[in-house]
């Protein structure tokens, strides 16, 4: 197996002098499809802003391609190829779809990329951040990560408050992000059905701690397991 290219090692981590994430030992390999999964409150952003470096890491290490990254900026993070589409999406609503993704570039990224992948950004890339709906606004959040070049992409329950339309639209994008063999997808997700029909592991977290990590098709073909270790059901 490739070395990974993202490793937690014994890592406990918080706000403040807070400790909410305990002995979190995660490797993430190239090209991995990640679904993780876990109640409100369990930890799963606390984890993505950890190996972002939003939180404070108080013991352990947080490596990229064997290199400790645990004492670097999230922004030079951002340029070793760490993208994170954060919940709260972060878009400029004062900006337009256009500026928000220039705004973004990094290398040689393109417009083109981001609109064939967005046809819709395209349609509205005249219209300011706030005139956009919540589908567009998370297309865009993703576009704009995108433009970093990332190749190591976190996504931070992408589908949430979104139509089951837009959904499926979405993950057939991750499905397209996820189909370069290099690029590695997490997808944080309280849509446990949904996250799990696009990953090849799942990560189960409840209380700062990882319960369970193991190939995805064992929950898709026993969902007691998921509710056994994290108490959620596959509707969620
Ligand atoms: N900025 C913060 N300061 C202090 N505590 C926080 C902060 N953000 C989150 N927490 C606490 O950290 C714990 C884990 O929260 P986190 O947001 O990581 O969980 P989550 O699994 O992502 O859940 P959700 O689905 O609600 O986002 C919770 O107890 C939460 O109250």
């Amino acid at each position: 197996m490739a070395d990974p290219v993202i490793e937690m090692k014994n890592v406990t981590a918080g706000y403040g002098p807070t400790h909410i994430l305990r002995g979190i030992d995660l490797a993430i390999y190239p090209g991995e499809r990640l679904a993780m999964i876990g109640r409100n409150g369990a930890g799963k952003t606390t984890l993505l802003g950890t190996l972002m470096g939003l939180t404070r890491l108080h013991d352990g290490q947080v490596q990229l391609r064997g290199k400790d990254i645990g004492d670097l900026q999230p922004f030079r993070r951002n340029g070793l190829g760490l993208g994170l589409v954060p919940q709260t999406r972060d878009i400029f609503p004062s900006l337009t779809v256009e500026e928000n993704l220039q705004s973004a570039m990094r290398g040689d990224a393109t417009l083109d990329e981001a609109y064939a992948l967005f046809p819709r950004l395209k349609e509205r890339r005249r219209n300011g951040g706030m005139q956009l709906s919540g589908g567009e606004q998370q297309m865009l959040a993703i576009a704009r990560t995108l433009m970093t070049q990332p190749d190591v992409i976190l996504l931070d329950e992408p589908l949430e408050g979104l139509a089951p339309v837009i959904c499926e639209q979405l993950m057939e994008v991750f499905e397209n992000l996820a189909s370069d063999s290099k690029r590695s997808v997490v997808l944080v997700e309280q849509h446990a059905e949904a996250a799990l029909a696009f990953a090849t592991r799942a990560v189960l977290m409840a209380n700062g701690t990882i319960v369970h990590d193991g190939p995805a098709q064992d929950l898709r073909d026993d969902p007691t397991l998921l509710h056994r270790h994290v108490g959620v059901g596959l509707d969620v």
